[in-house]
This record gives C-alpha cells, structure tokens and sequence, in this order.
C-alpha cells in the first residue's frame, strides 16, 4: 500500500469512527428518552396499583360499614369539570377549589363523568356498590366518592352518548402568531406520550390552546390531583417535582400534563414555576376540548372507514351494517418502503386492505430459490392475505411496500372469519400459482441444459497457466487486465484475451454470484456474435478467463476516433447486437450492460459482446431487481427499483443507436443522479439532432419507452419486430446470420498478435493480496 493510499484509509476509517460515535451519541439520546418515559409509566403504574390496593380495602370496609357514606359525594358530583387543576391559593385544603368552593375532584372517573355528563349535576348515587371497582386517589379518602355502579356505568354509556353529542360542539379557537403555534406543534411532537397523534388533531389542538400567566413559585399541577388540563409551557423555568423532590427542571416548549389525562389516573408529580423575576406563561388546553377533538376525529375516521370500505369491490355487495361492523374492527397499520408486509412460507393471522400506496407480489417460484419472482402490483382497494386464512396454511407470496410506504386496514383472523370468509370472490380466487410454478418448472429444465455441464464443457483442458506466455496488455477492466497472451501447446501457438479478476476485489465488492454467472453464462454461449470463453483458471490471486482475442478494437475506440458513425455502420453493429440478443434472450439471459465499450470487433469486422459481468438467467417470465448497469443506458425501472427484465436490454438498444450516430447518449449529465433524473423524464424530452433520419429518431422512441412492455422488441412479434423497423429497410439480415455480409469496416491485421486497434497501458508492477476463501473452487 502507498502512502496515498494510506492516508486514504486513514481518512477513511477517521469518518468511520465519527460516525459511529454520532450514531452512539444519539442512541444514548434514545436511552435518556426511554428511561424518562419508562419512569413516567411507572409514575402512572404506581398510582393505578395504589388504586387498587385502596378500593380492594374500600370494599372490604364497605362490607363492613354498608350504611357509611361521605357527606361531600354529592357535592363531588356536581363539581364545574373546569376547576380540575388548582394553583397555590387552595393549598390550604387541596381539595377544595379556591375559586368555587367546591370540593376537588379526586376520582380519575370525576373528569371523565363531569364530561360526559356535559357538566350538568346528576343525582348521586344514593348508595355505594359493593362490586363497583373504581379507581381513585389513595391520598384523600376522606373526599373521594365511594365506588357506584353507577359510575361505572356513567364512564361506558353516557361516554358513548357524549361522542355524539360532542360531534357537533363547536370547540373554542384562540388566535395566535405562528411562533407561539410552532412552539406548541413542536412540543406535542416531542412528547413521548402525544406524538403520535393525527396531525390533523394536533392543528386542532394547537388552534384551541389559551395562554394563562402563572405568579413565580405557584403550582401549575399538584402530584395528585385529578388533571383537567394538559400545558405547554410558553415562558419561564419549571421544576418537575415528585415527593417534594425536583425531578427535572424544563424549559418553554414542553408539553405536559398529558399522562393524567391520557390515563386516566391523578397527576403524578408536581410542576412549579421557578421565575423569580417575572411570570410563567403556559398554554392551557381544556380536558374536555383535548377528549372532543379526539373523539371528533375518531368518529370521522370510522365514518372515512365506512366510505373507503364502500368504495372496495370485493365489499360491494354488502350493507351497510356489517361494513360499519368491519369498520369497527379495522386497525389502520403503515408500513416504510420495503417493508415485507408478509413473507411466504411465514404463519400469518391478518388481512389486509390496501388504503393507500401499492405493495408489490412476489412469489418463490421454488422451495430451494433464493429468486423471487414478481407477480403483481396491488394498489388502493386491492386486497391481500386470504390465502393463508383462508386455507389454514403459510403464507403463498411476500408482499413488499412500495415508496413512499403503504397504508393498510386489517382485520383480525376471527374477524376476517366472522365479517368476510365466506364471500364467494375469496374462497374461488385462483392466482395461477399451479400454472406458473408449472412453467417454472419448464423454463429451469431449459436452464438446466444451458446452463449444462456438457455445455459449459471447457475446450483446451490440457492447457495450463504457465504455458501462456503474455505479449501485451489489451484493456483494463473494474476488476484487473485483458491480456494479448500466446499459448504454447501441442506443438502449436494460439493467441487469446486472458481477462485477469483480482480475486480480493471481486470478495471485497461482493461481486463472486456475478462473476460466477459471467463465468457460466460465457462458457454455454455459443453464438458467433459472442465472444468465446474457453475455460478458465485460478491461483491465489486472480481467476482467469481465457477468451476468443477480438483483434479490431473496441467500438468504442472507434466512436472516440470517428465521432460518430453513419448509418449503414450503425445498422451493422446493432444488427450484430440483435443477433447476440435473439441468442441469449431466447436461452432466458438478460444481458444488462450494453454500450460501446463492450462491443469489440473480431479480425473480419464482425462485432460481438464482451464483459458478462451483469448478464443473468432469469427465464422467460421472471423478474430480477439487482440495480446493474451504466447510468446512461439504465432503464427508468432499474432506477425505480421496479423489477426488470429483457426489456431493459431494448432500451439500452435505443440509447446505443442514439449514441453510435451522434457520439453521445441522450441521457448524460455530469454525475449519475442527475443522469437518472434525465432518464426519468423520459425520451419525448429529448430533442434529436438534425442530421438524424426520421426512422432511426422513430425506432429509438419506440425501444426507449417508459413503460417496459410497449417497448419494441418486447410484445409478441418479439425481436423480428425490431428487425422489420424502416430504419433497417433493406439490411440484409440472413446476410448477417450466416457471416457472408461484408461488414462496413474492414480492419487490416498484419499478424495474430497486431494491437494496432489497441491503445496503450503502461504495465502495474503492483501484486493484488491472496484470496483463499475457496468461492472460486470450479474455476
Ligand atoms: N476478448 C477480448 N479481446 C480483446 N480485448 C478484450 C477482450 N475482452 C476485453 N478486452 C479489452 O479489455 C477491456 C476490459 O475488459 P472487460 O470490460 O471485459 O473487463 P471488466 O473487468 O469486466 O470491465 P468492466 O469494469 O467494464 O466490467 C475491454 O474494454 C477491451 O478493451
Ligand atoms: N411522572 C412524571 N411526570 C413527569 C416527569 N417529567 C415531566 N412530567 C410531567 O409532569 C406531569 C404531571 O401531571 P401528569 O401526571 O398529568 O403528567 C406529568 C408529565 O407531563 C417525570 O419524570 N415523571
Ligand atoms: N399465492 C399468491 N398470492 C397472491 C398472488 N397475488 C396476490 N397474492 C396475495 O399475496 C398473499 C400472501 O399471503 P397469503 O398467502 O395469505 O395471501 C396471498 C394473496 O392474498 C398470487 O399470484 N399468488
């Protein structure tokens, strides 16, 4: 290693270990979170389980005592629900309300019932249940209302009642400037507990939050008392307090007050203004107000649920009842991009219908594959999950989410029994799954005889590393040399391309399955229009492959020198390049990375394809989602990551036509994602030059369209439609086939080893490292 490369990987491993001690850094952020909201839990946990113990006593006393009342239960009743909170001037009876005089509420349930009785005074109840189990503050059982069953049942039925009496009570707005809404939003995003509400919900409680000034060393909330209201603190410095003790000092832009209201239970812990010089401001929001505008949206995304379900066809037949019941039973589930919603062969207990975004199908055509094959896209109102609830059985495909993520109802195995399972469209859905595993089946034998060992039968097998003897080095490639080599053998000398891989490269870049594929797919292709690969060899450092040497140059080469070719020229070469793609499309090879640079003419001016690396089997009907190729001829759907096929290859056909008659490719920017961006814009974008005729501007925008199936090439008339386009009128293509045409450039070869076509490397003294994994052993 040199020292550039050194202080290369000096600076390497440098951003290495900053980054990871940023990703530690915010980890113990996440931790200092969590732990804060496992102690507030715990807070609430505490208080729930001292409920407990209290009633389980009360209810023991109550057997005893049955005719024992408190004399204030019916004054608790009938307590205003705005006095929940109070502030320093009840401290002298915490329990009572300085403002009204009233007695506090001390029961969770008090703010929940004085809701949903709308404030009115209902009569108590004359005497306490035994059974009843409420919950209430273990600190003040002198106050706290025996437990009813009556209360019980205000808390479920007349609450069911208020959220539609609620629905259409208008909830107060308060005027204010966009910091002060900022600064709410902002603090309700950051609370553990309220940061997953809607946004929708979240703007309306912004809207509905008031400022209330708060005197320096005044409580804004007592560790156990009932909350009526939730806060963000505005101004000034606050200290969280529990058991007289300072927890925590916080700052404005926090919200708080959240967890009695969201749990139900009493405050658990104290907030006191620290200001000394002037004072607090907080943000107030009513309990009432925060429980309306939840319920306001709950009951819309029911009523949404109803009106979307409606609008799904496998549901169109039903009434209105039962899709009100599936409604009510729906969970609504997001899933990132790529998320495997479900993966086959997994247990799965869910249904799912699409409600926004599209998921993608895929299925392991076998159980041995490690390929999946793309199956469909299911888009809004599509559904997916039956099979498995259906049969009883594992899951039959995956299903993946699209970008920019998907949105989901499910339901429930027992619900999807119940509401669903027996709509006929489910127990009769027939995917084709027999039908297609059947032709998987078909096309692996063909691969099979392929892909043969009979067909990759290597030709020279006595000839050995040593017997070649290297003349000069003819390219250089992502992963080492092609050499001009002569083989002594037999009493004969032959010349070939040793194309030279560094071992360590290939392992480093992960490459080996690509290679490996380079490596079959080269050795079973016996097409004139493909170079030849003989066999291959291995040492410790490299994995060899001995080709057919195709002395006229590259194409490539030849466009730098010529800037660009004239028709006829280019009808040849890309007469050549449909040639090798009849050839290896209809063996279910997919090529990949075409472009000048891998098109080398052979000593009669015929071209053929070299460099395999990105060539790969997938069949006829199958799908592959590996992003490979170069930016200027990848298709929009490598880039989309939408799962391509042979269609990629007649795009790039278009991008080489575009290219060997002007130079230059249609899509080239700078840097690649500017090129993707071009790409996606598509060929209409495009202006042509002039000098370019008619058919051949026609047959690129018929090869480079964005849908990969109306490509030319693509539908049933397969490549012939492509060889019967105008621009090719009258090319002589059984000419070609049979190698009788006389190609446009004839290059004179004085003798077998003439680089002339060649530029010149210098030579690399360097020595790659040993690679002695073994992943190379069949070569
Ligand atoms: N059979 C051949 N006969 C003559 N020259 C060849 C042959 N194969 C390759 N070359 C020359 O070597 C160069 C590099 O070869 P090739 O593209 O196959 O290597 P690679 O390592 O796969 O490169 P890449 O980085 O493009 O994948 C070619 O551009 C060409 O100039
Ligand atoms: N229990 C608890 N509450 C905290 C803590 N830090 C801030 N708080 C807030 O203090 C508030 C007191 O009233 P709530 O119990 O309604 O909600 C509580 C939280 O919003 C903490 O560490 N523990
Ligand atoms: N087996 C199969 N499932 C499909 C196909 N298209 C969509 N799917 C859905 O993919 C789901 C995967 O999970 P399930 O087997 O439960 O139910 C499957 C179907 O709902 C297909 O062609 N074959």
């Amino acid at each position: 290693m040199n020292d550039r490369e050194r202080d290369g990987l000096i600076s390497s491993l440098h951003n290495d270990v900053l980054a990871l001690k940023d990703l530690v850094r915010n980890r113990e952020n996440e931790l200092v979170k969590l732990h804060r909201e496992i102690h507030k839990l715990k807070s609430v946990l505490q208080q729930t389980t001292n409920h407990l113990n209290v009633t389980r006593n009360e209810q023991k006393q109550q057997h005893q005592q049955p005719q024992q009342q408190s004399p204030q239960r019916g004054r608790l009743y009938s307590l205003p629900e705005q006095c929940g909170d109070v502030t320093t001037s009840s401290q002298i009876n915490p329990h009572i309300c300085s403002s009204c005089g009233m007695v506090m509420p001390t029961s969770p349930e008090f703010a929940l019932e004085a809701l949903s009785l709308g404030g009115s005074a209902p009569s108590p109840s004359p005497s306490p249940s035994p059974t009843s189990n409420s919950v209430s503050a273990p600190q003040l059982p002198e106050v706290r209302p025996k437990a009813t069953t009556k209360k019980q049942g205000v808390s479920a039925e007349s609450c069911v009642q208020s959220i539609h009496q609620s629905y259409n009570v208008p909830i107060p707005k308060y005027d204010k400037d966009f910091s002060a809404k900022q600064q709410i939003k902002d603090a309700i995003m950051d609370n553990d507990f309220l940061k997953n509400i809607d946004a929708s919900q979240v703007r309306e409680l912004v809207d509905s939050m008031y400022s209330k000034c708060i005197a320096a060393g005044e409580f804004v909330v007592r560790e156990g008392e009932a909350g009526a209201h939730l806060y963000v603190s505005a101004a000034g410095e606050f200290a969280v307090m529990q058991n007289g003790k300072v927890l925590d000092k916080m700052g404005p832009g926090k919200a708080f007050g959240e967890l009695a209201i969201l749990y139900n239970c009493t405050r658990t812990a104290s907030i006191r203004v620290l200001t000394t010089s002037e004072d607090a401001r907080v943000w107030v929001l009513d309990r009432r107000v925060f429980q309306q505008i939840m319920m306001r949206t709950g009951l819309q995304r029911i009523e949404n649920s109803v009106n979307f379900l409606k609008s799904v066809p496998l549901l169109r037949n039903l009434s209105e009842e039962l899709l009100a019941k599936i409604a009510d039973v729906l969970e609504l589930e997001f899933y990132a991009a790529g998320t495997y919603i479900i993966r086959q062969g997994t247990a799965g207990d869910s249904f799912f219908l699409i409600s926004q975004g599209n998921v993608r199908v895929t299925q392991k055509l076998t159980a041995t594959s490690l390929e999946e094959t793309e199956l469909r896209i299911l888009s809004r109102g599509d559904y997916f999950g039956e099979q498995a609830l259906i049969n009883e059985d594992r899951r039959t495909a995956n299903i993946i989410a699209l970008p920019p993520g998907v949105e989901c109802l499910t339901l429930d195995r027992d619900s999807f029994k119940r509401l669903i399972g027996d709509l006929c469209e489910l127990k009769e859905k027939d995917y084709g799954d027999e039908s297609r595993i059947l032709a998987m089946k078909q096309a692996a034998e063909n691969q099979e005889i392929f892909g043969s060992q009979a067909q990759q039968q290597q030709e020279y097998p006595d000839l050995k590393l040593t017997d070649l003897e290297v003349v000069s080095t003819l390219g250089i490639g992502g992963f080492g040399r092609v050499e001009l080599v002569k083989a002594y053998h037999n009493d004969r000398v032959d010349t070939f391309a040793l194309k030279c891989l560094k071992k360590r490269h290939i392992v480093d870049t992960k490459q080996e399955e690509h290679i490996f594929s380079e490596r079959t797919i080269m050795l079973s292709s016996k097409s004139p229009f493909i170079c030849r690969l003989y066999r291959t060899f291995r040492d410790d450092k490299y994995v060899y492959m001995l080709l057919e040497a195709c002395m006229g140059g590259e194409i490539w080469t030849m466009l730098r020198d010529r800037g660009s070719f004239e028709d006829n020229a280019a009808q040849f070469i890309i007469g050549c390049v449909l040639q090798a793609f009849e050839y290896l499309h209809s063996h279910g090879i997919i090529y990949r990375d075409l472009k000048p640079e891998n098109l080398m003419l052979d000593e009669r001016g015929y071209v053929k394809l070299v460099d395999f690396g990105f060539a790969k089997y997938i069949g006829t009907s199958s799908k592959t989602w590996t992003f490979c190729g170069t930016p200027e001829y990848v298709a929009p759907e490598i880039i989309l990551n939408k799962g391509h096929d042979r269609a990629v290859d007649y795009w790039a056909l278009g991008i080489l036509i575009h290219e060997l008659l002007n130079g230059t490719p249609p899509f080239s920017a700078p840097d690649p994602m500017q090129t993707y961006n071009l790409i996606l814009k598509g060929i209409d974008m495009i202006s042509f030059p002039k000098q370019m005729s008619r058919w051949a501007v026609q047959l690129i925008k018929r090869l480079c369209r964005d849908v990969p199936s109306e490509r030319l090439g693509y539908q049933t008339g397969g490549i012939q439609d492509i060889k019967k386009h105008k621009w090719f009128l009258g090319f002589d293509w059984d000419g070609l086939a049979s190698q009788l045409l006389i190609p446009p450039f004839v290059r004179p070869i004085a003798h077998s080893t003439d680089v002339r076509y060649f530029d010149r490397f210098p030579c690399d003294p360097t020595e790659p490292p040993d690679e002695l994994s073994g992943w190379d052993a069949e070569f």
